[in-house]
């Protein structure tokens, strides 16, 4: 498995892999300078020509920055899943999803592609989730939530059931949201209040679905 990443989001992930077995075949990272990820080594930028029969994982936290890497990358994506989370079996995912520990993803959900469940997350049943979302550590979406494209939902907030965010919106730490967000929105607070606009608020970058869905998925066996 190539890791492209080595902040603190992809110490999670090359720790979920070690979890199932998975060997990290390379590192690479923009700006690799000063980066430690354990014992191993960070080969340097993305290289599209280096181990090019594996398969990669974007461990970059920031939605926007995943959202620019993952149209340069050519090598295939996967999906890692750790196996302390609990995804129910009926959940359709894209690819480049990363579900970690003790994340719950209830039935009839939709998770598109590059989304991160974050530690300890709760995705209610029918909760459509589009490309590049972030549900932060210990945040629960109530049933039937849409979360458009390149949304952070922050650490340890809550949206009550049937509520649409829109894409490229930012939900503050600890916010509880109770109605709809348009899109490029900044929101925080219980009840949740929109702040300010995020500049991405219109930006609309197309993501090629040239990654077809033909990765693996990646289970972890165990802590
Ligand atoms: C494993 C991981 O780490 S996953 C990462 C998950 N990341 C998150 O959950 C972070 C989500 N981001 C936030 O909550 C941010 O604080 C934001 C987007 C709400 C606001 O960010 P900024 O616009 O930079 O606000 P800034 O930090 O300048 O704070 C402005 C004011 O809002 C307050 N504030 C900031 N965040 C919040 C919040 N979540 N809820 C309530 N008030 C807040 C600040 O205390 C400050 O108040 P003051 O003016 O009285 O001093």
């Amino acid at each position: 498995m190539l890791i492209y990443g080595a902040g603190g989001h992809a110490k999670v992930i090359v720790s979920l892999l070690r979890d199932s077995g998975v060997e990290v075949a390379a590192i690479f990272d923009d700006d690799p300078v000063g980066k430690v990820l354990g014992n191993l080594f960070i080969s340097g930028p993305y290289d599209r020509n280096v181990y090019e029969d594996q398969q990669l994982i974007l461990a970059i936290g920031d939605n926007f920055i995943r959202k620019k890497h993952a149209l340069q990358v050519s090598h295939r994506f996967a999906n890692a899943f750790h196996s302390s989370s609990l995804i129910e079996r009926n959940v359709p995912f894209g690819l480049g999803n990363v579900v970690l520990h003790r994340a719950v993803i209830q039935t009839d959900s939709i998770i598109g592609n590059h989304c991160i469940v974050n530690t300890g997350a709760l995705v209610d049943h029918e909760c459509k989730i589009s490309d590049f979302v972030h549900i932060s550590p210990g945040s629960v979406l109530c049933g039937n939530v849409t979360v458009g494209e390149c949304t952070l939902i922050g650490a340890g907030s809550v949206v009550v059931p049937n509520v649409v965010i829109g894409k490229n919106c930012i939900i503050g730490a600890g916010s509880v949201v109770t109605k709809d967000i348009p899109d490029g929105a900044i929101a925080r607070g219980n009840p949740a209040r929109i702040i300010k606009q995020t500049h991405y608020g219109k930006e609309n970058l197309a993501f090629a679905s040239a990654h077809g869905r033909d990765g693996d998925d990646v289970h972890s066996t165990g802590f």
